[in-house]
């Protein structure tokens, strides 16, 4: 029963957070928002409101009436919109920091845009097509003394970092297989998501596979020595024209090489086929390290503050012992750090990205060589399967071609 109670309190009080008073001694770090995107308000609105030093402060939309009325519904002050919108926000001097939540296909162009203006940048996952770009944006911020943080939120919670901790503590023996899987049942997604576009970036494993893929490379501390494997199902619409050529994965698996021996697996899936063609199947968000001396299974490491269990099956000379865990605050998993039962793994993230920002030090950070590396395997299993990487962006920043430039923009695309 209580823990019921703790869900919904913990739900209730994520959605509903006690408004934080702003930092008397710290200025708010002014965030502006690239696009009025679905996940804006869970990433970053809503967890901004309880944090002292963080207000967002403007958002921009590629249609005027569009932004409006994203402001109005989330409170947000300053207004940009139309074709120029985008580059108007990132020239407000009041702008501190920005949000990209932009389809993955465009988060190159703007994420370098934005560091361009000299403004710190929250990244969505993943950080752009390809590992060479990449690296480019990070080397930018560098070059700029600017925070660019790639946000894979999961890693700030203290439930991932509790079985990074068990891992790593040797009690379980050294890893022999880690398996992670993310995957949504058909509907979920709806056609014409940005999910489904290539020329966006889109993709499951660009998509959900990235956390799999980064999820594997977390816990293990290693990046694969080589993939194994690798398979997809094409996406294709119910509704398909005869002429549709498909050209996204809808799903992917695929297997590794892991240093010391071990291995490694994962699989994604925007969409999974109803059984039998009616019985539509659970979300599945898992992660399972199998070690020499036990296992450790992970209930929904992505979303971990409704619910999460971390079960640790040991071995020992009488059979094998089982507990589980449940570790929502750094206190419950015997480690140091700031937050509340009910912080979701996006307020842990913004907490560590004010630190940054402010120069202090964050509880847990993903730096350039991580981003870049989780970037570099999600080509080499596009390559492995077939797929190929997503489009490079044709943009080129001013500084490196003149002034800057890209393909003409598309009636859909911001110019
Ligand atoms: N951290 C997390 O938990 C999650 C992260 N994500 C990531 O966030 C990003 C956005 O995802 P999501 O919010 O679901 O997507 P949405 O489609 O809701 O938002 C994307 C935004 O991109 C803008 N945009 C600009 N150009 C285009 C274009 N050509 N086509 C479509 N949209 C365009 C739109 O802005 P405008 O308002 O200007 O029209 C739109 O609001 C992705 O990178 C995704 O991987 C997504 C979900 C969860
Ligand atoms: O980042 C994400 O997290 C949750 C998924 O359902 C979603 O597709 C993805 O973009």
């Amino acid at each position: 029963m209580s823990s019921i109670v703790g869900f919904f309190k913990r739900v209730f009080t994520a959605l509903n957070p006690p408004p934080a008073q702003p930092s008397a001694e710290s200025a708010p770090i002014k965030f502006g928002i690239l696009g009025a995107a679905a996940i804006a308000p869970i990433s970053l609105i809503t967890p901004a409101k309880n944090h002292p030093e963080v207000v967002v402060y403007a958002v921009a939309a590629r249609d005027q009436n569009r932004a409006a009325a994203f402001a109005k519904k989330h409170g947000i002050g300053k207004v940009y919109g139309g074709p120029n919108g985008y580059q108007e926000l990132l020239d407000d001097p009041e702008i501190d920091a920005i949000y990209n939540p932009l389809p993955n296909g465009l988060h190159y162009e703007w994420t370098m845009k934005a560091l361009a203006a000299g403004k710190h940048v929250l990244l969505e996952k993943p950080s752009a097509d390809t590992a060479e770009e990449t690296r480019q944006l990070f080397d930018l911020a560098e070059k700029k003394g600017l925070v660019l943080l790639e946000a894979f939120h999961y890693r700030f919670h203290p439930s991932i970092q509790r079985v990074k901790a068990i891992i790593t503590s040797g009690e379980l023996g050294a890893i022999k297989h880690i398996s992670t899987t993310l995957a949504v049942p058909k509907g979920a997604i709806r056609s014409g998501d940005i999910r489904y576009d290539y020329s966006l970036g889109g993709g499951a494993l660009m998509d959900m596979g990235c956390y799999t893929l980064d999820c594997i490379r977390y816990l293990s501390s290693s990046n694969p020595v080589s993939v194994t494997s690798a398979s997809h199902d094409l996406y294709k619409p119910a509704s398909a024209p005869p002429s549709f050529k498909p050209d996204v994965d809808r799903g992917t698996t695929a297997t590794f090489v892991l240093p010391n021996d071990a291995t490694a697996a994962l699989k994604c899936d925007l969409s999974v086929p109803y059984g039998y063609g009616i019985i539509p199947s659970m979300p599945q968000v898992t992660a399972s390290i199998m070690c020499e001396g036990g296992e450790i299974s992970v209930n929904n490491f992505l979303m971990p503050t409704l619910y999460h269990s971390i079960k640790v099956s040991k071995k020992d000379g009488q059979g094998t012992k089982t507990r589980v865990e449940k570790v929502y605050t750094f206190a419950e998993g015997n480690m140091e750090g700031k937050g509340e039962a009910w912080w979701t793994t996006y307020r842990f993230q913004l907490e560590a990205f004010v630190d940054k920002v402010k120069g202090r030090t964050p509880q847990t950070w993903i730096d350039k060589e991580d981003s870049i590396a989780n970037m570099q395997w999600i080509e080499e299993i596009y390559a492995k399967t077939g797929l190929g990487s997503r489009p490079k962006s044709t943009f080129v920043l001013a500084s490196e071609a003149g002034s800057d430039s890209a393909a003409p923009p598309t009636s859909e695309s911001p110019a």
